[in-house]
């Protein structure tokens, strides 16, 4: 016990130096900003946005070891040469340059999380600190290679459940939920680390079952590949694709608790700047929008405007008459395609050879030759008028996607020479009035046309090249700069070169990438992705040329018609067999009762479940009540509503409750809470996060997790959608109350 004690309190010493070194850290920071700020708005143009570049260097440094605060060491190895290495969440030298603590994200930390006594990779004792603010508060001691240590009696807890720091994890694992998502560094699981730290190039998917922390894992990797590849990732950006606006909030804190704040988030839905997808359609007509197949019929339908006239069309320009022949647009359009670029680029081809053609014509009615600068103006002349600009319009249409995507399933006509493939009935289920909202599933249609018929961007792009110019000279600055302030590494002379640029407003990589619909990130995650489209997956795929991703997902938890019921039949046709898979095999999350549950629901409803072994398991995890009949499910869900959260009122960690449950069920379900006077409690929409108790079906769960969760008529659930039944039945970290009316569905019983 004195040597434990003497230990925590050794450990407490070197804790509190850290801290000292963080809070010197912070000052001095502090000072460095203020100075700049004092120096006031003198000076030149080029002086004043240097200093406005070092204000947000230093501005991003301090955001930075603020958040750190929260445990910001976790983590001691003891190293066969005496070396004891402190690992934590950002890496700290004193003012000699000596490391004090080293970043969870350097090689250097690596064993802290892959070691094992199997294979101890030179380490002697691994030790978590739990800390408390800044206290510490206990320590864990796992031994890898008794041989080497020089306290034989010492034997930690070892490593029998296969799971590092198990105490440290298990206590993470059992605290009360708080509505976000909190990072794992402490204790990350060596299959996690090896997908965190898998190298950066080629598309890695990740499967694992519900809990298995891929969501962790995928944040996690963004924010070491941001450490290690800064130069190349901070320039062009990280992009990570989330299912939903809640659950880009849920997981908001984790990337910069991890000292990252530069990734783009955002879901598929919001992923062509400037469109809103606020409609709402069937998911009969989302599916078939997400089709592989709707991709050749937008094709098609750009063609179809291009288009040759039935009959000549004769037309008077200045008295002079000319006709616009069949023969002649035929070959002008054949002209125009044979150099593949996009329709609105290709029609400067067309138009151009169509006024030759016509030019010719008026030249040979005047009947006498013409010089090079009459010829000049007879073109200019042909360009001008009105009857000319509409025939050459109607045979080639300048095109903005939203026109194309609109005119569409606006027009059946136009829908049915485009998808000769679609039945009646699917061509039916598309049709919509023109001026209607886009819908999430139209979002990645839109982009499809944008790269066929190719935005009007000639303009950006002479801006682009002018301001490549001048960047070559911002950047080798910003270089000299880096050195010279001993900033290196944390930010790249990239950025500070933006920084620097004094022309237009000062905007981020994320800014200016987010903006931009053309923009190729280095490295994109992608969350959920099991519920992407084929049309979604295109989408992407365009912002990312190098392939390189992360995507991770569960195909046992598709819920969207339009997703994927197997990898390699959404990614090998995309991917063509280049991207590599990894698999998570532990839950976190769910106690095991639970967890075999929904297997074997999920296993009877044929879904393809991944093997899932369950980290810890919890007295009273599941609870089934039936009712006598369907008019008693909202009594049932409000009473034990009430009994869960008198159950996390008792325990000392509060936490959360859902009730999830059929779409057609919320609103009777709300009343009875109302009516048991539970109605405060309920939040929706984003505030589902902050509030103790909400109300929402499973696809608004999805990647979610509660304390408890009371689902109710599970068989109802699963009729629509099996996959929507996994994934309720996966959210709680607790406890799971069932009220039934209905049989339950099958496997549920062992
Ligand atoms: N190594 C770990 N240490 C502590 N907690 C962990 C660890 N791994 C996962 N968790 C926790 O387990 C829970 C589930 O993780 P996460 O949400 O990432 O799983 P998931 O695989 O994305 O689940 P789903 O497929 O159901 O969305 C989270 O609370 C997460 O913090």
């Amino acid at each position: 016990m004195a040597g434990r004690e003497s230990e925590l309190r050794g450990e407490q010493k070197l804790v509190d130096e850290l801290y000292d070194r963080l809070d010197a850290l912070r000052a001095q920071n502090r000072e460095r900003l203020r100075e700049i700020r004092h120096e006031g708005p003198s000076g030149s143009p080029q002086n004043r946005s240097e200093r406005d570049a070092f204000a947000t260097l230093y501005e991003d440094r301090i955001a930075q070891l603020e958040a750190v605060e929260d445990r910001l060491a976790f983590g001691r190895l003891d190293l066969t040469d005496g070396e004891q290495r402190y690992i934590g969440r950002i890496g700290l030298t004193d003012a000699e340059h000596t490391s004090m603590l080293t970043d969870w994200r350097a090689p250097a930390a690596q064993s802290f999380y892959r070691a094992t006594s199997a294979r101890p990779d030179g380490v002697v004792r691994r030790r978590h600190l739990v800390t408390r603010r800044r206290s510490v508060t206990g320590i864990e001691d796992e031994v890898l290679d008794l041989d080497a240590l020089d306290d034989p009696g010492a034997t930690g807890d070892g490593q029998l459940s296969g799971l590092a720091g198990e105490g440290a994890l298990l206590a993470a694992l059992a605290a009360g939920r708080t509505g976000r998502m909190g990072d794992i560094v402490a204790t990350i699981q060596a299959e996690q680390d090896a997908i965190i730290r898998a190298e950066l190039g080629g598309a890695l998917v990740v499967q694992g079952g519900p809990g298995t922390g891929k969501t962790a894992v995928a944040l996690h990797r963004a924010a070491y590949l941001l450490y290690s590849h800064r130069r190349l990732l901070e320039r062009s950006g990280v992009l990570l694709i989330g299912p939903s606006r809640v659950f880009l909030r849920y997981i908001d804190q984790v990337l910069p608790s991890l000292g990252e704040t530069g990734v783009v988030t955002t879901t598929i839905a919001e992923l062509y700047p400037r469109i809103e997808a606020t409609g709402v359609e069937s998911e009969a007509a989302a599916a078939i929008k997400g089709r592989a197949d709707f991709a050749p019929i937008i094709a098609r339908a750009v063609r179809q405007r291009e288009r040759v006239p039935a009959q000549p069309q004769e037309l008077r320009v200045e008295g002079t008459s000319i006709t616009i022949t069949p023969h002649d647009v035929a070959e002008a359009i054949a002209r125009a395609r044979r150099n593949r670029r996009p329709h609105n680029l290709a029609r400067v081809t067309f138009v151009r050879e169509m006024l030759s053609r016509l030019a010719e014509q008026y030249v040979s009615q005047l009947g006498s030759p013409l010089g090079a600068d009459e010829r000049g103006d007879v073109l200019e002349e042909l360009r001008a008028d009105r009857g000319v600009r509409i025939a050459l319009n109607l045979a080639w249409m300048p095109l903005t996607p939203q026109k194309l995507i609109a005119d569409l399933f606006a027009q059946p006509e136009r829908l049915a020479a485009a998808a000769p493939g679609l039945s009646a009935a699917e061509r039916a289920l598309l049709a919509r009035e023109r001026g209607a909202a886009w819908t999430p599933a139209d979002v990645p249609l839109l982009d499809e046309a944008a790269e066929l018929l190719g935005e009007d961007d000639q303009v950006a792009r002479a801006q682009s090249r002018a301001d490549a110019a001048n960047r070559t000279k911002e950047l080798e600055y910003a270089r000299q700069v880096l050195q010279s302030s001993g900033n290196d590494g944390l930010v790249s002379a990239e950025l500070l070169a933006d920084r620097f640029a004094s022309s237009g407003p000062r905007l981020t990589t994320a800014e200016r990438a987010a903006a931009d619909r053309s923009w190729t990130y280095a490295h994109v995650v992608v969350d959920e992705a099991q519920e992407l489209s084929a049309m979604a997956w295109r989408m992407l795929l365009r912002r990312v040329p190098t392939r390189s991703m992360t995507i991770v997902g569960d195909v046992a938890q598709t819920t969207s018609r339009a997703g994927a019921s197997s990898w390699r039949s959404m990614l090998d046709p995309l991917l063509r067999g280049t991207w590599r898979l990894a698999e998570l095999t532990v839950n976190y999350r769910t106690p095991a009762a639970v967890a075999d549950a929904a297997q074997r629901v999920a296993r009877a409803a044929r879904l393809p479940v991944s093997e899932l072994t369950s980290a810890r398991d919890v007295d009273d995890a599941l609870v089934v009540d039936r009712v006598p009949g369907v008019e008693q499910l909202a009594d049932g869900a409000a009473r034990h509503a009430g009994t869960a959260l008198a159950l996390l009122d008792d325990g000392a960690e509060g936490g959360r409750l859902a009730v999830i449950a059929p779409a057609g069920r919320l609103a009777a379900i709300r009343a009875a809470l109302d009516a048991a006077g539970l109605a405060e409690a309920i939040g929706s929409g984003l505030a589902t996060l902050d509030s103790r108790l909400t109300v929402l079906t499973p696809r608004e769960a999805k990647g979610l997790e509660f304390d408890i969760v009371v689902l109710v008529e599970p068989a109802e659930v699963g009729a629509t959608n099996a996959g929507d039944l996994y994934v309720a039945m996966t959210r709680p970290t607790r406890q799971l109350r069932v009220v039934h009316a209905a049989r339950l569905p099958r496997g549920f019983e062992a």
